[in-house]
C-alpha cells in the first residue's frame, strides 16, 4: 500500500470540492466565444498559431470559472493536434495552468502499442526520469487503449505506478457502437469482461489509503446496467465514466458506478458544459463564466442528488 497514490489524490480533491464531475477541455475553433476569436485573429492571424491562442484564452476562462467546483478538467488531445505544433504546445500550456490553479488533469489520449513505443508514450505524459531533456509539466493521468493486449498495458501501469500517477482504461466506451467489439462473447464472458479482469488484477497492485487504486477504468455513462456488472468486478479501480451531458446521460443513469462509500466515479462532460453560453447567448467575459459555473452547478447538484436519492451520497 503506497503512502498517497494517485487515487488518494483524487479522492481528497473530490470531497474537498464535493464535486464527482470531471470537465472537459475539448475545444472546438467555431465555437470559440467571438470576443476570443477576434483577439486572437488580430494577433496571430487566423492560422495555427492563432487557433492556439484561442484555446488557451477560452481554456484559462473555463479553468478560473470551475477552479472552486470541480477537481479534475480532462483535456482530449486530438482538438489540439489539429493545429499542429502549436496547437500541441497549447495543450500543455493548458496542462500547466489548470495544474497552477490545484486540479487534477487526465490526458485523454486514449494511447496504446508495443512494449516498446508504449513506455515512450508513458514517458511523454508522465515525465521522463531519464534524462535532463524534457521541459513540459507531466500529467496527473492518461487514458489508455487496451486493444493490443497485456505487454502494451504494462510499461504504463509500471511508470504510473512508479511515477504516482494513475491510467483509465478502456472497457466499455460511451458510444453507440461501442458493443461491435467490448461486448463480443467468447468462452470467458465478453471482451469487456476480459479487459476489467486485466484492470482488476493490474489495481490490485496500487491500492491507497482511500481504497482506490491508480489503475481505473473508463466506463461510459450511456450504459447504466454494465456499470454495475462492472462496479464488481472492478472494486477499487476508480471509473472515469464519459457521456453525460451531450451524449444522453443524466445523474440517475450513474449511480451503478459508484461504490456503496459514495466514490469510486468520475463524472466526464465537454461539449454541455463548456459552450453552455452558446444558449444562454452570452457575449462578455463574464456572462461566458456565469454561464459555464451555471453549468457545472447544475451538473454537480444532479450527480449529487441521484446518489442521495440511492443512499450513496457521502457528505
Ligand atoms: O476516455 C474518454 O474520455 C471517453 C471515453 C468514452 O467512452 N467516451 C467519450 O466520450 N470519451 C471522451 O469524453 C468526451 C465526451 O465529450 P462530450 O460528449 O462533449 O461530453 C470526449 O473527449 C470523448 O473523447
Amino acid at each position: 500500500m503506497n503512502s498517497v497514490n494517485y487515487a488518494d489524490r483524487i479522492c481528497i480533491e473530490i470531497k474537498k470540492k464535493r464535486s464527482h464531475a470531471v470537465i472537459g477541455l475539448d475545444p472546438i475553433i467555431e465555437r470559440i466565444p467571438t470576443f476570443i476569436l477576434k483577439d486572437a485573429e488580430q494577433n496571430f492571424g487566423k492560422c495555427d498559431a492563432g487557433a492556439a491562442a484561442a484555446f488557451i484564452a477560452f481554456n484559462q476562462l473555463i479553468i478560473d470559472a470551475v477552479e472552486s467546483y470541480v477537481a479534475i478538467v480532462k483535456p482530449q488531445l486530438a482538438y489540439y493536434e489539429v493545429y499542429g505544433a502549436a496547437g500541441i504546445d497549447a495543450y500543455w500550456k493548458t496542462v500547466e495552468y489548470a495544474q497552477k490553479k490545484g486540479l487534477l488533469v487526465i490526458a485523454d489520449a486514449k494511447r496504446g502499442d508495443i512494449d516498446s513505443t508504449a513506455s515512450a508514450y508513458a514517458r511523454s505524459f508522465f515525465g521522463d526520469t531519464f534524462n535532463e531533456w524534457q521541459t513540459h509539466k507531466k500529467v496527473d493521468s492518461l487514458t489508455i487503449n487496451p486493444y493490443l493486449g497485456s505487454d502494451s498495458l504494462e510499461p504504463f501501469v509500471e511508470q504510473a505506478i512508479s511515477k504516482q500517477t494513475g491510467l483509465f482504461i478502456l472497457v466499455k466506451t460511451s458510444n453507440p457502437s461501442s458493443g461491435d467489439l467490448q461486448d463480443v462473447v467468447t468462452n470467458t464472458g465478453t471482451i469487456a469482461e476480459q479487459v476489467a479482469q486485466l484492470v482488476h488484477n493490474y489495481a490490485l497492485r496500487d491500492i491507497g489509503k482511500s481504497g482506490y487504486s491508480s489503475i481505473g477504468a473508463v466506463v461510459g455513462a450511456t450504459y447504466p446496467e454494465e456499470q454495475q456488472v462492472f462496479r464488481e468486478a472492478m472494486p477499487y479501480s476508480l471509473f472515469l465514466v464519459p457521456g453525460y451531458g451531450t451524449q444522453g446521460a443524466k445523474g440517475k443513469d450513474i449511480t451503478n458506478a459508484f461504490n456503496e462509500d459514495g466514490f469510486g466515479a468520475l463524472i466526464s462532460a465537454s461539449r454541455s458544459i463548456i459552450f453552455a453560453y452558446e444558449k444562454d447567448k452570452s457575449e462578455t467575459f463574464e456572462q461566458v463564466q456565469l454561464s459555464i459555473i451555471n453549468a457545472v452547478n447544475m451538473m454537480n447538484a444532479d450527480i449529487n442528488t441521484a446518489l442521495k436519492d440511492v443512499g450513496k451520497l457521502n457528505w
